[in-house]
């Protein structure tokens, strides 16, 4: 099943810099698993914001969520997620 996620990312700016920046870096490596696991099949910049469009693989919605909620930005993402289906006209 494929689903289309949107993440904002909302981190707090009193947060230790330091920490800050050893989430980013656990998120990059945790955002490189997945999409070496084939879940996470795109990761795109929505231009100007601190936020992505994702589209993602996975079995069910529970696996979708096990999924997000095992980024390390996870509670700081919000994230809006649009189940797809195939579109009839679609060549794809
Ligand atoms: O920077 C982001 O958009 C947040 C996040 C989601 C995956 C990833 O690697 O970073």
């Amino acid at each position: 099943m494929l689903f289309c996620a949107r993440m904002e990312v909302r981190i707090p700016h009193d947060l230790d810099p330091a920490f800050v920046q050893s989430l980013k870096e656990r998120e990059k490596a945790r955002a490189i698993e997945l999409q070496q696991q084939g879940k996470f099949l795109h990761l795109w910049r929505v231009v100007g914001q601190y936020a992505n469009i994702s589209i993602f693989d996975c079995a069910s919605n529970d696996e979708l969520h096990e999924v997000l909620s095992s980024l390390p930005l996870f509670p700081y993402l919000q994230i809006e997620v649009t189940p797809l289906a195939r579109h009839p006209s679609s060549i794809a």
